[in-house]
């Protein structure tokens, strides 16, 4: 029986995720923590037996590196890999490269909180969640889960609000649900679809 695996990795800690800036479609590198999130990701699948027919990432450094680091630490390296804008980080707009402490004190705590979980109210000149489910969904459908449904163990390592959009649509949250639904750095959840491309079960590793 095929098992359909569908394993979602978001990438480990970014030099903007640990100086508190909105970073979006900006490109910087992972911390030294990152690095060894990265690595952890690869132990923690390969001491639970995972093995990987494919890869995707995004076009932006911090998920490759990821993705290749895991790889590494699965005995994977070079395996096949598709990189694509699709994945990419949700782009933050105007809000890309701003302290997020220093935009609650400028435009208030809930706004914030508002363009940054919200499902359909986008960052200024930047993409909603909705805006990211259009262009990650047609990706899902077309490109990741045919290799899914065809038996491929498939490794997606991309980003918080990429990785949102797919769960929105793959756990089928409300938009009041998914404001809730946060993704830990390097911590994969692991999902098996059934053949109408459902999930049969999901174990998120962060617990
Ligand atoms: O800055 C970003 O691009 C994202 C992910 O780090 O931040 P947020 O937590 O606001 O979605």
């Amino acid at each position: 029986m095929s098992e359909r695996l569908l394993v979602l990795v978001r990438h480990g800690q970014s030099e903007w995720n640990l100086k508190n800036l909105f970073t979006g479609w900006r490109d910087p590198d992972l911390t030294e923590l990152g690095v060894e999130e990265a690595k952890t990701a690869g132990k923690r699948l390969k001491a639970d037996g995972y093995t990987f027919d494919i890869a995707f990432t995004s076009k932006l450094s911090r998920a490759q590196k990821t993705l290749d680091l895991a790889l590494a630490e699965l005995g994977q390296t070079g395996l096949p890999t598709i990189e694509n804008l699709a994945l990419n980080e949700r782009d933050y707009g105007e809000l890309s490269g701003l302290n997020k402490d220093d935009a609650r004190v400028k435009w208030g705590e809930e706004q914030v909180h508002i363009w940054r979980r919200s499902y359909d109210v986008p960052p200024p000149g930047g993409e909603s969640l909705k805006d990211t489910i259009a262009r990650t969904l047609p990706y899902y459908v077309t490109e990741i889960l045919p290799k899914v449904l065809q038996g491929n163990r498939t490794l997606v390592v991309a980003h918080g609000n990429s990785l949102r959009a797919l769960i929105m649509v793959l756990e089928k949250h409300t938009p009041e649900s998914i404001m809730k639904r946060e993704l830990l750095t390097g911590v994969p959840v692991i999902y098996r679809l059934k053949p109408d491309s459902t999930i049969e079960s999901v174990v998120d590793l962060a617990g």
